[in-house]
């Protein structure tokens, strides 16, 4: 079986670059003066650490599991599974938000006397998918991202070179995109107030719009399915062997661009991440109309848009993560950004409009103090590892020299490139510390709703498992990459996520 080759790569591989019509640059050959024996220590070829299928079925097999039932499962059941389910949970996971006081156990007693499919039934027949108003939100917002997507200024970044030679070029103005999309929703929340109108529509009618969003994305999900095979803008694309349910769900493309417009950067960053913001602020809005000031909605705002403020400063950072070195332009992440994101990241402020909590004042400040702390050391170690591999490791991590692995690694052609693993400072406590203060702030940010309902920890529940699976892809991804030199650091870094613990 054909396994998906994708890319990852430090910036610090030395390398000439051409430059394609897609803003994709083209390396040409460069020649490596590295020793043969670099060759034996690194596994090398960089592989795709969605699946690790020759290690699982070899696995599975010895326990009795046969590789054809695995690879069913991997190419035809789950990814039937979870594009048949997961736009379906985005839809009730708002109706339970609205129609069922944020009661999951209000929606299972809904279950037993209605059946599920019943209730399904009954919530997709009383929204309106296709009208004006969701036409109009949703097209508005894309050409909206889409003019300062072009036009506003920016310094270009290069993205991790792929094992096919590829080098994806970004123009670094998603800080300017976020403030600019954010004055101008305060603009609009002003000129909308004089007309006696307001942004709140969108609470309303949210159920709506986000049925036409998962309609929308599905549709353009099987563009990009095309598009991969037939006009693919860069070689790091085509089928993966895995069939046409893995492919749909997985991706055809790993940098897809149409007119020039790279399309998981709109998709993630100048859609999914910043619909967050705007949601919160409409949910704020929301909650003032009904309630006036609530201190559990001030701090859950003020933490997330903290939050997304980060991301946006440390965007050109997150063109090195997973989600764009190795996950194709597909069903998880392109619908993933565009239906998931905005439907479960926000939701705390979604709960919070019909369940407003007084907090009083030296809760909510703490909660606030403690939440802000995440924030800062979740931002420190994301920019220690970036600062160590720029200054190619002369400079000083809290205070000292910093203990690194300089590890080498093979891409497709065979070429040696070499990149820094920082065994010190936060990357020296746990090889994913980070997520640590992620997981808490959520918590934080979470735990302003009070313990009515399990409902607001569902994004806090699904991180916690989004967070540890993606350790695992990860590392299967650097042990694959590194070989001996990742080992040398879990030597050195022994434990995955908490230290001592985990
Ligand atoms: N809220 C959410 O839903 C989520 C938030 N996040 C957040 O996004 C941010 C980025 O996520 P993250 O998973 O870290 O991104 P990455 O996918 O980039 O993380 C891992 C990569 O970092 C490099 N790396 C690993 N260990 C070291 C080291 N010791 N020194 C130097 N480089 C190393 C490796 O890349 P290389 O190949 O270059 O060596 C590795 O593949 C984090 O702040 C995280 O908390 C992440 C996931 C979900
Ligand atoms: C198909 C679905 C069940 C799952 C879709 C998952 C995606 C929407 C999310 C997977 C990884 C997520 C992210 C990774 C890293 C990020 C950096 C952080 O600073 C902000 C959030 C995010 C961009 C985050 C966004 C959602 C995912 C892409």
């Amino acid at each position: 079986m054909k396994s998906v080759l994708s890319g990852c790569d430090s910036t610090d591989g030395k390398q000439t670059h051409g430059s394609d019509m897609t803003g994709v640059t083209t390396r040409s050959k460069s020649r490596t003066s590295e020793k043969k024996d670099v060759y034996s220590k690194s596994n090398g070829v960089i592989s795709n650490g969605f699946h690790g299928y020759k290690e699982g079925y070899e696995t599975l097999e010895k326990s009795g599991v046969s590789r054809r039932s695995v690879y069913l499962f991997n190419h035809f059941f789950f990814p039937l599974v979870m594009v048949g389910l997961t736009p379906q949970i985005v839809m009730l996971f708002w109706y339970t938000n609205v129609k069922f006081g944020g009661s999951y156990s209000a929606l299972i007693t809904h279950f037993r006397s209605h059946s599920v499919f019943g209730t399904l039934l009954k919530m997709w027949s009383e929204l309106s998918i296709i009208n004006t108003f969701t036409v109009g939100v949703i097209f508005g917002y894309f050409a909206w991202a889409l003019f300062w997507m072009v036009v506003l200024p920016g310094k270009e970044v290069r993205g991790p070179v792929t094992p096919k030679g590829n080098t994806p070029v970004y123009k670094d103005n998603g800080f300017l995109h976020y403030c600019v999309t954010m004055a101008g929703f305060a603009i609009l929340t002003t000129v909308l107030k004089y007309n006696g109108l307001t942004p709140t529509v969108v609470y309303d009618r949210f159920g709506e719009l986000l049925a036409f969003m998962n309609v929308f994305a599905l549709c353009f999900v099987f563009l990009l399915y095309i598009k991969g095979i037939t006009r693919p803008s860069t070689s790091d694309s085509g089928k993966t062997g895995g069939g046409f349910f893995f492919d749909y769900y997985w991706g055809t493309e790993l940098y897809p661009r149409i007119c020039g417009i790279d399309v998981k950067v709109f998709t993630n960053c100048r859609f999914g991440m910043t619909v967050w913001p705007l949601m919160c602020c409409i949910y704020a809005l929301k909650s003032y109309e009904l309630h006036g000031f609530v201190d559990s909605m001030f701090v859950t705002t003020i933490l997330q848009l903290t939050y997304i403020t980060k991301f946006f400063t440390w965007e050109a950072g997150y063109m090195h993560t997973i989600d764009i070195i190795l996950d194709r332009a597909g069903f998880y992440i392109c619908w993933g950004c565009l239906c998931w994101l905005p439907s479960l990241y926000p939701s705390v402020s979604l709960y919070l409009v019909s369940h407003p909590v007084r907090l009083g004042t030296p809760l909510a400040s703490s909660i606030l103090i403690v939440g802000l702390i995440s924030v800062l050391i979740n931002y420190l170690a994301d920019l220690q590892r970036q600062d160590v591999r720029k200054a190619n490791g002369d400079c000083l991590v809290w205070g000292r020299k910093p203990d690194l692995i300089r590890a080498k690694y093979r891409i497709e052609g065979g070429e040696v490139r070499e990149s820094i693993l920082l065994a010190s400072g936060w990357w020296g406590l746990s090889r994913h510390f980070h997520y640590i203060p992620e997981i808490l702030l959520s918590f934080f940010w979470t735990v302003t709703t009070g313990f009515e309902n399990v409902l607001p920890y569902t994004y806090l529940i699904v991180l916690v498992i989004l967070l540890t699976h993606r350790s695992f892809r990860d590392e299967q991804k650097c042990s694959l990459k590194y070989g001996i030199y990742w080992q040398e650091y879990c030597t050195k870094v022994k434990h995955r996520i908490i230290p001592f613990l985990f």
